[in-house]
């Protein structure tokens, strides 16, 4: 889309280390954006190794899985850490569904970057509230490179950044697709919210 371009030459070779947040709300593309860019440096024959937290089984017990049915080979972990401990000799770092790690994640995305690491990270930036998904804000403020992405508004047909969820459930982590969120413009997010 428009990362690699502005980071100019890719390679491993003549890359330093750095991070880059792919965040938005539900159904934006994150995960198709993920997918492209790390498919992108499969091609160019760069070392990838793959990311998502173990607790997201949604679509499928390893492979990152976009709602239009993208995916990419990945490898579950239940803790931060243990990305830094399988990450071993690779180039290009990716990390999808990132709001559900633990605030160590800052400090593994950190670590990687400055060991010359490409470190890709695509998540929830809000919750269904419309408040910030920790440790969502901390890697935004790390990161080298941004992309916010968005959805369609499923009520009025704009731009949409929050995740609506459908259901009265107040617990901040709850699974679900389409049956238990709609992506919302703001208008629309807290209209109904009231
Ligand atoms: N309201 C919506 N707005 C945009 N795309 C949607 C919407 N609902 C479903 N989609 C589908 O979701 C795809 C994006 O999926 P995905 O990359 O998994 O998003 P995310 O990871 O941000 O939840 C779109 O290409 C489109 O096919
Ligand atoms: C808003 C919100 C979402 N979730 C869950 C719902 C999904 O399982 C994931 C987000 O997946 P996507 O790839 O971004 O579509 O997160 C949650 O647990 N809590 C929330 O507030
Ligand atoms: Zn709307």
């Amino acid at each position: 889309m428009f990362i690699e371009p502005l980071i100019g030459n890719n390679h491993p070779k003549s890359q330093k280390g750095h991070i880059e947040v792919i965040c938005g709300s539900m159904f934006s593309g994150k995960t198709e954006e993920l997918i492209r860019r790390l498919n992108r440096a499969l091609i160019a024959k760069q070392r990838v190794e793959i990311f998502k937290p173990a607790v997201d089984t949604r679509y499928h017990t390893y492979n990152v899985v976009s709602h239009n049915e993208n995916e990419i080979r990945s490898t579950p972990v239940n803790f931060a850490d243990d990305i830094m401990l399988l990450a071993g000799d690779c180039d290009v770092i990716g990390i999808d569904e990132v709001q559900f790690f633990d605030q160590q994640i800052v400090s593994v995305a950190n670590k990687l970057a400055s060991l010359g690491k490409r470190v890709i990270l695509a998540g929830l930036d809000m919750d269904f509230e419309g408040q910030p998904f920790e440790p969502m804000p901390q890697l935004l403020a790390i990161a080298e490179y941004v992309t916010k992405v968005h959805a369609i508004c499923m009520k009025c047909g704009d731009l949409a950044s929050y995740s609506f969820r459908l259901s009265g459930e107040k617990r901040k982590v709850m699974l679900g697709e389409k049956d238990a969120y709609e992506a919302r413009c703001r208008k629309c997010f807290y209209e109904e919210k009231k």
